[in-house]
């Protein structure tokens, strides 16, 4: 048995692939810590591990002198802090996830000469990342093809985005095409946090749908707190079923159970989307630094299992035509659900794990 740290930012997407390889590895026998930020409490009740650890993080900000000198501090506390962690938990390896909040106990490991695997789980690795890649043994890649992953002189390794058992639980659910006149179930949701755009977007989208596609219509949408109200206003005009949630803890049996999906880019939706099998069309996040969702739509659409556009030239015009085109096109909809599958990774937390165990008795 070996004791593994692993270190995620508190928020779904670096903690949603933390802790599907905290799953596995326990299920081999390990004991896991978790390494994280306070933004855990909103996302991590159920993380498998023995012990949480909050480390105080920040992320420097170039533009605001006062603000570098500040993050410059709470960086430096929480190397100090995660100093002090990692030497009582003694861990044989630990892994990080990216984020700015892994930035202080990534290098406190490599201070204590712990092997570090670092993953990323996007198609553009992060900035975090790259900052800790000359601390880490080793990179491992959800992509084959990743932007700014050369030149670290690391060994790299493609394990795919590993996801949780709550999706593995529902893979291999086959895809429902479209039957003339039966229900449509159709998922929106966007990413961790909801996306304001699908809800000034999408349900006027619907509206604009003929009757006889509308009253076939099952949505599920996740919408934030402030929204709720307006967006079920619009449904119940436009008499569509619909289910609204802030958050749905069954997201990957509804992501199974959906004819398609309107999402975000992140890096869970797209792997889980993989695993999955189901077709979608893809508005990335606009105005990152890195465009790291538009990077993972490409991979997605190239691969024929999604449709890209971006949120500049989206309206409910447009988004009703799209929809209209393809639920009315249920081979196309078959089609890419296919190709979706095919460029899903479902052993990816084997290939990490295993990654993992080699890394900590210094095989790899
Ligand atoms: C704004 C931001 O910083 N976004 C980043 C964040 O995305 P973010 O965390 O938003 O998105 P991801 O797609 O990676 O993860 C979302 C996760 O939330 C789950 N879910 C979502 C809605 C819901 O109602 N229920 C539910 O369980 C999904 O199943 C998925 O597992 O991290 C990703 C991975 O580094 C990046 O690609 C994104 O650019």
């Amino acid at each position: 048995m070996s004791t593994f740290a692993l270190m995620a930012g508190g928020t779904g997407g670096h903690l949603f692939p933390a802790m599907a390889l905290a799953q596995e590895l326990r299920r081999r026998g390990h004991d896991i810590h978790l390494v994280t930020d306070e933004r855990i409490a909103a996302y991590g009740a159920d993380f498998p591990a023995s012990a949480i650890h909050i480390v105080p993080a920040a992320t420097p900000s170039i533009r605001n002198p006062l603000k570098f000198a500040q993050a410059g501090f709470t960086i430096l506390g929480g190397v100090g802090t995660a100093l002090g962690i990692l030497r009582k938990v003694r861990p044989d390896a630990v892994v990080g996830f990216g984020g700015y909040p892994c930035f202080p106990p990534f290098l406190a490991a490599s201070l204590l000469r712990i092997p570090g695997i670092l993953h990323e789980q996007n198609a553009v690795m992060g900035r975090a990342n790259r900052a800790l890649a000359r601390f880490a043994s080793v990179l491992a890649l959800s992509f084959a093809e990743t932007i700014h992953a050369e030149g670290f002189g690391l060994p790299k390794v493609v394990t795919g985005n590993p996801v949780r058992d709550r999706v593995r639980a529902v893979a291999g659910t086959p895809y429902r095409g479209l039957s003339d006149n039966a229900p449509i179930a159709l998922l929106v949701f966007g990413g961790s946090q909801g996306a304001r755009a699908f809800s000034d977007i999408v349900p006027v989208a619907i509206a604009l749908l003929d009757e006889s596609l509308r009253r076939r219509l099952d949505v599920t949408q996740q919408c934030r707190e402030e929204d709720l109200d307006r967006v079920a206003e619009i449904y119940r005009g436009a008499r569509v079923n619909v289910d609204l949630a802030r958050f749905f803890t069954d997201l990957p049996e509804r992501i199974a159970a959906s004819h398609l999906v309107i999402g975000r880019a992140g890096a869970s939706t797209v792997a889980e989307l993989g695993v999955l099998g189901r077709p979608a069309i893809l508005v990335p996040l606009p105005g990152s630094l890195d465009q790291d969702q538009r990077a993972n739509a490409m991979v997605m659409e190239k691969g024929g299992g999604a449709w890209l556009c971006e949120q500049a030239t989206l309206s409910p015009q447009s988004l009703a035509t799209q929809l209209n085109d393809l639920l009315l096109a249920p081979d196309r909809l078959a089609r890419a659900a296919e190709a979706a599958q095919s460029v899903g990774v479902p052993d990816a937390v084997e290939r990490l794990a295993d990654l993992v165990e080699q890394t900590a008795k210094g095989q790899s």
